[in-house]
């Protein structure tokens, strides 16, 4: 994907990482670009379902657009992202069962299909990820800070290996992992305080790094040293509403040496 040095703004607010025990990152949109991947699949299946002549329910069919993955969908688990959406529209399914297939019309069904849209996209045009963001996990490894994945998809470990990054973090607390521990998804802090757990850092002294409403409010639920909002399309102010302490456009905004080096070249 990407070819050129990461986008830095110098004017972003300097964080002294050696302050911090450890550091949890959000996956889709803060490490890799496949909130974006997410957002089609999720907008290809809403709008087949809520097109579909004679589908029960009921509700407003209106075509699903991008405020809605952001207001309902947005780094929640998948089937309370499929919740979610069509409470917010009035529309009522059987929850089904986990094995439907992605033609059954139940909560299940719908995020099924959804995960086979995701996978098919995965597999074919597989994953890169942010330069900046490899360039701050770079600098971290240097440290020798513990590293965690906090995502909601169950989908996590695979974007991970096929980003070629599986082995920079301690533990990955998927949504798999999430629901075998029985922890609720974001935006409750559970499972990025599990992830603290893990490595043994106190939540006073981690940074949670998040592109989603729903993903920031849970780090701001967590009490945690530091949370980071990842603008990727939400917005600044959506974000530091939601209790973002900061808010950056890229994670090379937060490397050290890359602010440096683009304070020299400005
Ligand atoms: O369906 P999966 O892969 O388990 O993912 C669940 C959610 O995971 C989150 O990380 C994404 O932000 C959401 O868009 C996605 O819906």
């Amino acid at each position: 994907m990407s070819d050129s040095r990461p986008t830095v703004s110098p004017a972003a607010p300097p964080i002294d990482w050696t302050a911090h025990a450890a550091v949890l990152f959000d996956l889709d949109g803060v490490v890799t670009p496949t909130a974006e991947v997410h957002m089609r699949a999720w907008a290809d299946m809403f709008n087949h379902f809520l097109a579909l002549p004679d589908a029960p329910g009921g509700g407003d069919r209106s075509p699903y657009e991008a405020g809605d993955y952001f207001a309902h969908v947005d780094g929640k688990p998948r089937y309370d992202g499929v919740r979610d959406f069509l409470a917010s529209r009035g529309i009522e399914l059987p929850e089904g069962e986990i094995t439907d297939s992605g033609d059954t019309l139940t909560v299940h069904g719908l995020g099924n299909r959804k995960d086979v849209a995701f996978n098919e996209v995965l597999e074919r045009d597989g994953v890169d990820a942010y330069p900046g963001s490899v360039a701050l996990l770079d600098h971290l490894r240097d440290l020798g800070t513990p590293l965690a994945v906090v995502s909601s998809s169950r989908n996590a470990p695979a974007v991970l290996a096929a980003a070629g990054l599986s082995d920079r973090f301690v533990t990955v607390v998927s949504g798999a992992v999430a629901e075998e521990l029985g922890l609720p998804g974001k935006p409750a802090p559970d499972t990025f305080v599990h992830a603290a757990e893990v490595l043994g850092a106190p939540v006073e002294r981690c940074v949670v790094l998040e592109d989603a409403v729903s993903g920031v409010r849970a780090g701001a639920a967590g009490h945690f040293a530091l949370v980071v909002g990842v603008d990727r399309g939400v917005g600044a102010d959506a974000l530091t509403e939601a209790g973002a302490d900061v808010v950056v456009a890229d994670l090379a905004e937060l490397v050290p040496g890359d602010r440096e080096e683009a304070r020299d070249g400005a």
